[in-house]
């Protein structure tokens, strides 16, 4: 994303924009013509610009279509999340004290050979072996405070060896006014920078830079879901992408850890290209304090601003006064001790009694057994008194439940028709508000389909056995329902399991297009 102020083909003064991505220049049409074949491979649909309320962010140059892959680009460096248990320094993946190969050059933890060359690893095996020291972690079932490090020291080591990549890095938003005297920055202060200048004796880092990189990790880095547990990148590109609760963009990832930024709706030209950096599914005021205490901003989308998120009442209450059967929200969401108040009967409820209830309640459903089916029966009943239908927490156990329906020790087979309507219905409620509230969230809406596909079947199967039913129909339902789940899942990659989903679906998808043709093509079978 580099301003280019010359000619791409002569390099002579250009004003001519490339219409496609508006970042490169040409002097003319016949150079633009000429240097197409080249640039179609790098021609993005987006540019880059700035304003005082994001910062830098990312514009769409034409309109995209839904399910496009916008951008894909490798990181320009991973590491361990800060707070994690011992991790392979290599691949990221949990060792153990019986499976670890500590690295023979500077002793942090690997999970075998394999791992030794790995280049993620180059940059603290470097600084360790240079001071003639070795790490040594015996313990590996509590959050190890050396890895804190971790990610900044390969952050700084791109400054020494790779000043390009070190280029981007710095250009990053660190935000460390806002985090200084936060609870983040003094540990920062005291763990990173400490081990960085003292234990690894790199005193050419000063304390400034050190906690500039963690703040850059810290605002701008992905969890990268390849490896168990997670490990976090920073990306030139995908890092400037802003942040809304309702965006037309999401992320995945290729299986060579490449970051792949995909239209989640149809996005016009000009618009702003989002992504969501907090749970989308949440309520309003978990999304506002995650947003601030991570990423330092107060967020002002459209979902934000609007209490009832667009109808939804995803973080409303229902009243509890007398039978009003009313809807209790505060005037705004920006100001979180703001007082709620029931729009039909007008009674009142303080913030911190809303504060309390979501507390409890949060702590209830941590406790809970989301894999018993009667848990999660009980907690919808239990709580459809005081939460909406559609609160942020119903649709956390309806989504739990719509899964667990049918799955695990119980076959689908063994399941009462009751329960079976009951699946599809918390399947279609979860899908209807997602798209109502968070539409790019595609992966949540393909694991729905695949269930309501499941469940369609073996309803199907059952009426089909009873009365003789028209397969065709039946058929067509099934292969329309799989064919909406395969686009929603169709860039996750096969290790995580939506990847290992939208792989069965599509075996399936096929089978069952195969099963139509052959009805198409041979009308006769339906007389069998
Ligand atoms: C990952 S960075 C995005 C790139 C950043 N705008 C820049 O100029 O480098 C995240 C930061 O961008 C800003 N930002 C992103 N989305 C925003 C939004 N919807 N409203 C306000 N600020 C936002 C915040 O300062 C946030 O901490």
């Amino acid at each position: 994303m580099d301003d280019l102020n010359g000619c791409e083909v002569c390099q002579k003064p250009a004003n001519q924009k490339c219409g496609g991505c508006h970042s490169i220049f040409y002097c003319g049409k016949e150079h633009q013509r000429s240097h197409w074949k080249k640039h179609k491979k790098f021609c993005r649909p987006f540019e880059m610009a700035n304003d005082d309320n994001v910062g830098r962010f990312i514009k769409a140059t034409k309109e995209i279509e839904e399910g496009s892959v916008i951008f894909e680009e490798r990181p320009l460096s991973v590491s361990p999340m800060q707070l994690t248990l011992p991790v392979c320094m290599g691949c990221g993946n949990h060792v153990t004290a019986e499976d670890v190969h500590p690295c023979p050059k500077c002793g942090w933890p690997l999970c075998g050979e394999q791992c030794e060359s790995n280049p993620n690893h180059v940059p603290e095996c470097y600084y360790t072996s240079k001071i003639g020291q070795k790490v040594s972690i015996t313990t590996f079932d509590t959050i190890h405070p050396l890895y804190r490090c971790v990610g900044a020291l390969r952050c700084l080591y791109q400054k020494q060896f790779a000043p390009d990549v070190w280029r981007k890095i710095e250009k990053l938003e660190s935000h460390c006014k806002l985090r200084k005297g936060t609870d983040g920055y003094e540990q920062d202060r005291l763990c990173v920078v400490d081990t960085i200048r003292n234990f690894l004796k790199l005193k050419e880092f000063s304390e400034e830079e050190i906690l500039r990189c963690t703040g850059v990790i810290g605002v701008n880095a992905h969890e990268i879901p390849l490896s168990t547990p997670s490990q976090v990148g920073l990306f030139n590109v995908t890092s400037i992408f802003e942040h809304s609760c309702r965006s037309n963009a999401y992320k995945t990832f290729s299986m060579a850890g490449q970051v792949r930024v995909i239209a989640g709706r149809k996005i016009d030209k000009g618009e702003h290209i989002s992504i969501c950096y907090t749970e989308p599914l949440q309520t309003t005021l978990f999304r506002q304090k995650h947003l601030q205490r991570t990423k330092f901003f107060s967020c002002r989308c459209e979902r934000c601003l609007d209490v009832t998120e667009f109808g939804t009442n995803v973080s409303a209450l229902n009243c509890q006064s007398g039978q009003c059967k009313g809807i209790v929200l505060p005037g705004s969401f920006e100001n979180e001790n703001a007082e709620w108040c029931c729009k039909q009967c007008g009674s009142k409820q303080t913030a911190e009694f809303v504060m309390n209830a979501m507390k409890r309640i949060g702590d209830d459903l941590v406790l809970m057994d989301k894999g018993s089916v009667e848990d999660c029966k009980q907690f919808l009943d239990h709580y459809s008194t005081l939460l909406t239908p559609n609160h942020a927490y119903m649709i956390d156990i309806k989504l739990a439940l719509g899964q667990l329906i049918g799955n695990g020790d119980y076959s689908l087979k063994t399941v009462s028709v009751d329960d079976l309507l009951l699946k599809k219905q918390l399947c279609q409620d979860v899908i209807n508000i997602v798209n109502i509230i968070a539409p790019a969230e595609k992966r949540v809406i393909g694991i729905m389909l695949v269930e309501i596909y499941t469940c369609t079947t073996e309803l199907q199967r059952r009426k089909l056995h009873k009365a003789n039913k028209d397969p065709v129909s039946m058929l067509t339902e099934c292969t329309t329902i799989l064919r909406q789940a395969v686009r929603c899942l169709q860039h996750e990659p096969e290790v995580l399991f939506e990847g290992k989903l939208y792989l069965q679906a599509l075996k399936d998808l096929k089978k069952l297009e195969g099963c139509n043709q052959l009805l198409i093509q041979n009308p006769s079978l339906l007389m069998k």
